[in-house]
């Protein structure tokens, strides 16, 4: 359907120029990583030492492991919910219906891997097999992209995302047209922000510690570290799952190559890249070192949990008892914005926990490379760009009222630095 006439939403990351260099960035960059891990001098920078041939990445074996992967989170998605929320709501004034059932999903994809492992499945094999399943996973997101793009032809303009409806196909691909796009109940962007990816995660960093276990005796301390953190953060996704709803990736951006591929390919091949360099390079990691770096995540995660859960209690019923005597500005929309508590501190308190685990995800490998740095640099210039977004989007619905908040919280993300 043709997009509605009227002001469009600037163009974002440099245009259709920009969005396809990225269809070609992204996948060629998890790549990189990916063989950068596994190479002797792991270096971030520069070619990697080999480039592997088109038997290195194509296996039907990875092809079936894969779909049975993508079927397996599909299913358990479909498992009657413990609850079922609504989302914000739409431009038609309706609001779509969420199944909460992904921590289930997490412990029902764990019970299974036990039992398949009980029963003599190779877990420690997977590593051996990380190149040609994140090969398949680029193609399936580059044929669901496609999917998506020409389902969001015949879907209604009011179903479209602010951003996608530019026109030009190879920015509108990139971005996503359609904000929601489903079939039935089966929501595509949902599932796949919190399913096949954050959990596919999880089960890689198992592997690599169940083959570090297989090549050295026993698993290093840092690879426990790595793996603890990392499964207490996508842990605690799935457990808050309903506070995705009100992320700016389901409510504003429509869903694309971006996220498709975001969600099913970057986040477990590339999240993962900490424990894959320690599998081929080892760091000796003492008790002292590991305490500091586990405070360093502890600390983290108080802010990024305790921020993101004050705005989202504020956001359901701001006379909850625990933010009800907080302070507020009100704005020309009939919201309020936080002053104090949290968002008194910096306007995005949420994301400097998020970095300050990052951190303590790196600090396990070491400092002798720069390679398991990535996700705290990545992440660095993804929450900013994000948070320019986000500002602009406040600024446009919130007007005198965020400038206002601006004044009085004047620091973005890391008090009195940024
Ligand atoms: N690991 C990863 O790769 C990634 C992790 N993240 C994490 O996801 C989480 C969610 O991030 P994101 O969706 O970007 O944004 P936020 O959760 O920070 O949400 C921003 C929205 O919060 C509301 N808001 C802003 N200021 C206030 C205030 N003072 N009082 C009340 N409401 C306010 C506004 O929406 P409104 O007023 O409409 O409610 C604003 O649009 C973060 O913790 C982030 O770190 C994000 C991206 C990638
Ligand atoms: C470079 C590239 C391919 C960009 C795509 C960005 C996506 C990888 C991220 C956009 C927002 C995300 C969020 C999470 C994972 C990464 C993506 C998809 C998230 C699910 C991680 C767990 C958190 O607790 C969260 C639920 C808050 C978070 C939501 C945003």
């Amino acid at each position: 359907m043709a997009p509605p006439e009227g002001p469009r939403a600037p163009l974002e990351f440099g245009g259709p120029l920009g969005a396809a260099a990225l269809l070609l960035l992204l996948p060629a960059t998890m790549f990189h990583l990916l063989l950068a891990a596994r190479s002797g001098p792991a270096r971030l920078l520069g070619p990697p030492a080999s480039l592997p041939g088109l038997e290195a990445l194509w296996s039907p074996r990875a092809l079936l492991l894969w779909l049975a992967w993508l079927g397996l989170q599909a299913a358990l998605y479909l498992l009657p919910a413990r609850k079922v929320a609504e989302g914000q709501e739409l431009k038609d004034k309706s609001r779509l219906r969420y199944p909460i059932n992904g921590f289930q999903a997490l412990v029902l994809t764990a019970l299974l891997v036990g039992l398949g492992v009980s029963a003599g499945l190779p877990l420690g094999a997977l590593p051996e097999m990380l190149l040609p399943l994140a090969f398949v996973a680029t193609l399936t997101a580059f044929i669901f992209s496609l999917f998506l793009y020409m389902k969001a032809q015949v879907a209604p303009v009011s179903a479209l995302a602010p951003g996608g409806i530019s026109g030009n196909p190879i920015y509108d691909f990139f971005l996503g047209r359609e904000l929601n796009p489903r079939i039935c109940f089966f929501d595509f962007k949902y599932f796949c922000e919190l399913r096949p990816g954050l959990i596919g995660w999880v089960l890689i960093n198992l592997a690599l510690l169940v083959k570090e276990a297989e090549l050295r005796g026993s698993p290093s301390l840092a690879m426990w570290l790595v793996n603890g953190f990392q499964l207490l953060y996508v842990g605690d996704a799935l457990w808050h799952e309903e506070a995705i709803l009100t992320t700016m990736d389901i409510t504003h951006d429509g869903f694309g190559f971006m996220l498709a591929f975001g969600d099913i390919a970057w986040v477990p091949f590339t999240y993962s890249l900490q424990a894959q360099f320690l599998l081929r390079h080892p760091q000796p990691l003492g008790l002292p070192m590991a305490s500091a770096i586990c405070l360093i995540n502890a600390i983290g995660y108080y802010i990024f949990r305790g921020a993101n859960s004050q705005k989202n209690t504020f956001r359901k019923n701001p006379s909850d008892p625990r933010v009800a005597g907080l302070e507020t500005i009100s704005t020309a929309t009939g919201r309020k914005l936080l002053v104090s508590g949290w968002w008194g501190m910096v306007r995005h308190p949420n994301y400097l926990g998020d970095l300050i685990m990052a951190l303590a995800w790196s600090l396990p490998c070491g400092v002798s490379h720069l390679l398991p740095y990535f996700y705290l640099l990545y992440f660095t210039a993804l929450l900013v760009h994000r948070e320019a977004r986000d500002e602009r989007q406040c600024l446009q619905k919130y007007g005198l009222a965020w400038q206002e908040y601006c004044r009085r919280v004047p620091y973005r993300i890391v008090p009195y630095i940024y």
